[in-house]
């Protein structure tokens, strides 16, 4: 048997959510960007190859690879069933850029993890499934947080939630909003970013994130997109973040002029979203952030809709 599972980029934090909204994306022009894991039947108990256009940004040694933490992880949650993990061959095609803030370890966790519970006849449930990804991702970054590997497993904006055995749950969002999603080439790690925020934040930042993240659940709940985007701002991380992003302010700047609703960072960065509505002027954006903001020939813009479908099989072999 052989399977091959896509599991897509995606933003987190949404400005208004730290470690709390997150939503993974689909280029309007029918690419795919995201990590793609392989399974096939072996001899040998386990392998692991890689290939793809990020293949060299990856540990030598496979064992540093997060796909083979998945794969310890998934056989020892087999083994607390009783379950035993077959013999396996894997090969992680790496096509996102890592440390990008576009989830890449978490869509390779999310590839790697989906594709290992397909062949196993999905013996673990999806909550199971969530709680294993986020505690991989916790391994890389420093400390647990759901908000890529949810979305990038279950597609749609997603709010965690980490209370009454529910890790996230989805909200409606604008199916018209387009996110042009700028990366520009350049590293940041998560872990670092993550370590650069202060540990206490004031009464003022805590009132206005409340406010911002309730304002956006509740714009987008009751349809009002002007109110929805207006709540997109960031006093948790971008502060902190946007002085590690070359030109971010310009982006914000000439963005707003061609009526950009909101920007932000993904993730830990250095990628950054924008809100628009207009693809003309979408399309607009793109090439000026091709032109001004892409560093070299690692970055890249890509006008995005919200992925609805999150990881999914996109390959089978009987
Ligand atoms: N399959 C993988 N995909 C991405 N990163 C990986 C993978 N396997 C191991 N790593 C390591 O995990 C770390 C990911 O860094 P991080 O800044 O968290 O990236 P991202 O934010 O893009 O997920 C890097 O040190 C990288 O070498
Ligand atoms: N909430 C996390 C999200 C990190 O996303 P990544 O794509 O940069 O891994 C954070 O902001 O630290």
């Amino acid at each position: 048997m052989s399977i091959v599972v896509f599991a897509p980029a995606s933003v987190a934090n949404v400005s208004a959510g730290f470690d709390a909204l997150g939503f993974p994306i689909a280029p309007i022009d029918g690419s795919l960007i995201g990590d793609k894991v392989f399974i096939t039947d072996a001899d040998s108990a386990f392998s692991l190859v890689s290939s793809g256009r990020f293949k060299h940004k990856l540990p030598d040694d496979y064992r540093e690879n997060i796909i083979y933490d998945c794969y310890l992880g998934y056989a020892a949650a087999l083994e607390k069933r009783g379950l035993k993990i077959k013999s396996i061959a894997m090969e992680l095609e790496k096509n996102l850029p890592i440390g990008s803030g576009l989830g890449s370890s978490a869509a390779s966790i999310v590839a790697g993890l989906e594709a290992l519970n397909v062949f196993h006849d999905n013996s673990l449930e999806e909550h199971e499934m969530v709680l294993l990804m986020g505690e991989l991702e916790g391994k890389i970054s420093g400390s647990v947080h759901y908000d890529n590997v949810a979305p990038c497993a279950l597609g749609g904006m997603q709010l965690m939630l980490n209370e009454n055995g529910v890790v996230s749950q989805s909200v409606p969002c604008f199916d018209e909003w387009y996110w042009v999603v700028a990366y520009p080439g350049i590293n940041i790690s998560t872990a670092a970013a993550r370590d650069i925020l202060p540990t206490q934040y004031s009464r003022a930042d805590c009132l206005t994130y409340g406010r911002h993240l309730a304002g956006f659940i509740h714009a987008c709940y009751s349809k009002q997109q002007d109110l929805a985007a207006a709540m997109l701002q960031d006093v948790i991380a971008e502060p902190y973040r946007s002085q590690l992003i070359p030109k971010f302010d310009d982006v914000r700047d000439y963005a707003k002029e061609l009526g950009a609703l909101a920007t932000g960072i993904s993730g830990s960065g250095p990628t950054v979203f924008n809100v628009m509505t207009d693809l003309a002027q979408a399309e607009k954006l793109k090439a000026w952030l091709d032109a001004n903001f892409i560093q070299n020939d690692d970055g890249f813009t890509h006008i995005c809709k919200l992925d609805k479908e999150g990881a999914r099989v996109v390959g089978r072999e009987l």
